[in-house]
């Protein structure tokens, strides 16, 4: 039929794979990877002729994954075996023209025994390494890493007041609650080309390390006196801000924020106070909660 416009493209996903190194000292590294691609291709006849022959098969996708893990044979960053994996389709396969390869890193951590890091054992943590990584047949390059499910919480300098109030509005301003979230942050590196990577090894595990840290200092103040929060977007803000002043070669971040409410508890009867709150009885909520996103990045210079 004339007049039709079509756009697609096809990968695998959730193709889950461990990698273990071992150095000569004995001790042991592992990984475990969840690795999405999707592929631009040249492969049109498949969807209006029934012609296969220009298709890279999902199943040869999910297999690339086993056999690129196994030719690493040193450590290296879930952002490097994301470009990696994306050179290989785009410069292997004359029909694929851009590979987009998503990675989630389960937080896998060595045990500590008796203080002492084990060669071996590991356990699982919380929050997840991510990164998207698009690759062109020309080189052209987009890398942007993340952290999802950072769960974290204060339990004072907090408040929320000055909002509008209408004739719906119930929530009472207040200077002292508790502040919890999930952060999802994703961060776009500012690297155009695959020629022109950081060459130091495990150099994007050590950002996305500094980056939470920034994140987390940021969200929780110093030690001893906190920071006060205003409102969960003025704290988000302030995080994003810090992170690109802090590393030059970010060009962008996103944050997701949602505000997790815990609500203060009163019970009582119609005779009888049972529990006042104080500042100090309160009922978690995972639902509804607040959904605070916002994205940062540099004007670009005149110059
Ligand atoms: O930090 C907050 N931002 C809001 O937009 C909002 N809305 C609300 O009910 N509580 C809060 N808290």
């Amino acid at each position: 039929m004339e007049g039709l416009n079509i756009e697609q493209r096809h990968g695998k996903a959730r193709v889950r794979v461990a990698r273990v190194w071992r150095s000569k000292q004995g001790r042991h590294f592992m990984v475990e990877w969840n690795v999405s691609i999707s592929l631009l291709s040249d492969c049109i006849n498949a969807y209006l002729q029934d012609d296969n022959s220009d298709i890279v098969a999902t199943d040869t996708m999910k297999n690339t994954v086993y056999a690129k893990a196994k030719e690493c044979s040193d450590q290296l960053s879930v952002e490097e075996f994301a470009i990696q994996l994306a050179k290989h389709f785009v410069s292997y396969y004359r029909q694929v023209t851009s590979a987009i390869v998503n990675i989630v890193e389960k937080p896998w951590e060595r045990v500590h025994i008796d203080g002492q890091p084990h060669e071996h054992g590991f356990k699982l943590g919380s929050e997840r390494h991510t990164t998207e990584v698009i690759v062109q047949k020309s080189g052209a390059l987009q890398i942007t890493s993340g952290v999802e499910g950072l769960a974290v919480l204060k339990t004072t300098k907090s408040g929320f007041e000055g909002f509008i109030r209408d004739k719906y509005t119930v929530l009472p301003d207040t200077r002292e609650r508790i502040l919890a979230t999930e952060v999802t942050a994703s961060w776009r590196y500012s690297y155009e080309s695959i020629f022109n990577i950081p060459q130091k090894s495990l150099y994007f595990t050590e950002r996305y390390l500094d980056v939470k840290k920034v994140l987390m200092d940021t969200f929780f103040g110093c030690p001893k006196e906190g920071v006060y929060s205003p409102s969960v977007q003025s704290t988000l803000y302030q995080m994003a801000k810090a992170v690109l002043s802090r590393f030059h070669d970010v060009s962008s971040v996103k944050l997701k924020m949602p505000n997790i409410h815990f609500l203060p508890l009163n019970l009582s009867t119609k005779d009888n106070i049972i529990v006042k709150f104080e500042d100090d009885v309160y009922l978690p909520t995972d639902e509804p909660h607040g959904s605070i996103e916002a994205s940062l990045s540099r004007i670009p210079s005149k110059m």
